[in-house]
């Protein structure tokens, strides 16, 4: 695999672990973002439906007393005053009280304030200027008025209270009837509603007074609240929701609050963040915990994944290395294992290699062939004389003057042994071959490389060549071949060296002179 695949498919392996990681993250986040905002909404969705309940329970409080309100109304207008009448009306009162859980007493007071009736079982003598005998007296209106939240003079209990206006015949102020409406009534019933542990019921009246708190608090009955936020939601809207952080005990609600629609009331449910959010958290952490042990398995693994393919990209790149350096070796070697160090021309085994082949496509093809042999002449003379380093530089010289003229397409050059060279050369007969060893001779003449042991005084070579005119069914041995120019050049030493003498195989044809040689 090329290396730069291999590099990629460790990188895809480490790019796959992150982005797994990442969709887990961001799905992990995307729910816990929208079950955030589910338990909001629905915790909104209950304090409202909460706030809307708790309106329709105190319209229906206040309705009942009402209507025994106008009862006593009613009953002192046509029970009249005298006792027989008082005692009617008082019956009636008493009654209704005890009919009517919430509410704990009723009295009539006449226009000087003076009590005059009242459904206890006796009658103090008392004079009140309470805001509502205030109001009635103030107002001629048929409206029942809802009192701000007192201390009962009879129970010490906290009441609120609900009055009606009592007129003479011609329709100026008679006095007043009024209920005191025990504030522990809406105690028990806001009990029953789960609101959290830091959550708040607040009831109270539209202008801006607090009647009860849920939980209650020694300060919140009649807390007046008209400067507050709450109270700029109540002014301009019949219903709603909103979000505050609470100055007083810095808890962040959410508060859905709503109007009566009898009475002059409100009612606001709000619910604390924390407590909203608390299975939220929880579930958070918990999933959060399991997300990151998963994360830590994924990246461990992922890891290790990593690892592996980078190992497996590694050894295979090392393998490709390795192969290369080794097909580099190999050529070098193959390349050394042909040559010969010394003169860089082939080597004795790659002649013999060579030779063989030659003879045998020799068969196939019939082309001609010559071999030639060459020996330095007087050569152990130069090294006793110039010593053994400049032999082997001379012998280099002379292997390269002899490349300078075999060089047509499948001539081989090749060390023989020692300071004798052999040439191979295909498709030359021996006209050619006659030629060639010539211009060898020439070749090392004209090195003019000084030899004082020799009679000539350079260095100079013996050739002896063999040709075979036609090797077509010829079977020629190479031994015998490499004889009859060996045969050739021994002659050509005998006759005094720095000649060439050619066979024409398998007869030994003299050529005795080559021309151009002396
Ligand atoms: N410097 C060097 N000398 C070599 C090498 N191979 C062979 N020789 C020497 O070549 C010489 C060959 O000597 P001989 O075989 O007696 O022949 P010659 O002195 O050339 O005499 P003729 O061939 O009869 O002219 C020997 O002294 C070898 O040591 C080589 O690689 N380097």
């Amino acid at each position: 695999m090329p290396e730069h695949r291999i590099q990629r498919a460790s990188r895809t392996a480490k790019l796959f672990v992150v982005v797994v990681c990442l969709i887990i993250l961001l799905l992990e986040a995307w729910s816990a973002w929208r079950a955030y905002e589910m338990a909001l909404d629905e915790a909104t969705r209950d304090a409202s439906n909460m706030a809307l309940a708790l309106t329709q329970q105190a319209d229906q409080t206040f309705k009942e007393v009402d209507v025994v309100l106008l009862g006593v109304q009613e009953h002192l207008d046509y029970d009249g005053t005298k006792a027989a009448g008082r005692q009617r009306t008082h019956d009636f009162m008493v009654t209704s009280v005890a009919a009517v859980p919430q509410l704990a007493m009723l009295m009539v007071y006449d226009e000087t304030g003076l009590a005059i009736g009242t459904s206890q079982a006796t009658l103090e003598h008392r004079y009140i200027q309470d805001d509502y005998f205030l109001h009635h007296q103030r107002l001629r209106t048929n409206q029942a008025y809802l009192g701000k939240p007192m201390r009962s003079r009879v129970s010490g209990q906290w009441v609120v209270t609900m009055s009606r206006r009592i007129n003479h015949p011609d329709g100026s102020f008679a006095g007043v009837v009024v209920a005191d409406i025990d504030l522990s009534h809406f105690q028990r019933y806001y009990e029953q509603f789960a609101i959290g542990r830091n959550g708040a019921i607040l009831f109270g009246l539209n202008e801006g007074t607090v009647i009860y708190r849920q939980p209650l608090l020694s300060y919140s009955i009649g807390l007046d609240i008209s400067k507050s936020i709450l109270q700029g939601y109540l002014t301009n809207a019949e219903q709603g929701s909103f979000e505050l952080r609470s100055p007083r005990d810095d808890i962040v609600r959410i508060t859905s609050f709503r109007h009566c629609n009898l009475y002059p009331l409100f009612v606001a449910v709000a619910l604390a963040k924390d407590d909203i959010l608390e299975d939220w958290t929880r579930r958070v952490w918990i999933r959060g915990i399991a997300v990151l042990l998963l994360l830590i398995v994924i990246g461990y693994g992922g890891n290790r994944l990593v690892a592996q393919v980078a190992g497996r990209e590694t050894a295979e790149m090392e393998a490709i290395t390795a192969r290369t350096e080794l097909e580099r070796l190999y050529r070098t070697l193959e390349a050394q294992s042909q040559k010969d160090g010394l003169t860089d021309v082939f080597n004795r085994r790659y002649f013999d290699a060579a030779l063989t082949a030659e003879l045998a496509r020799l068969n196939r093809s019939g082309e001609s062939l010559s071999l030639i042999m060459v020996d330095v002449d007087h050569f152990k003379r130069y090294n006793d004389t110039y010593g053994h380093a400049a032999g082997d530089i001379c012998l280099k010289q002379v292997a390269a003057a002899l490349n300078g003229v075999a060089r047509r397409q499948g001539d081989i050059v090749a060390r023989y042994g020692g300071e004798e060279f052999a040439l191979i050369l295909p498709n030359c007969n021996a006209a050619s071959a006659a030629a060639i060893s010539g211009r060898l001779v020439q070749a090392v003449r004209a090195l003019r490389i000084p030899h004082e042991g020799s009679p000539v005084g350079q260095v100079t070579i013996s050739v002896g060549a063999a040709s075979l005119a036609s090797g077509k069914g010829a079977q020629v041995d190479a031994r015998d071949l490499i004889d009859s120019a060996d045969a050739a050049l021994y002659l050509a030493k005998e006759q005094g060296r720095d000649r060439a003498i050619q066979h024409e195989y398998p007869r030994l044809t003299l050529l005795p002179d080559i021309p151009g040689l002396r």
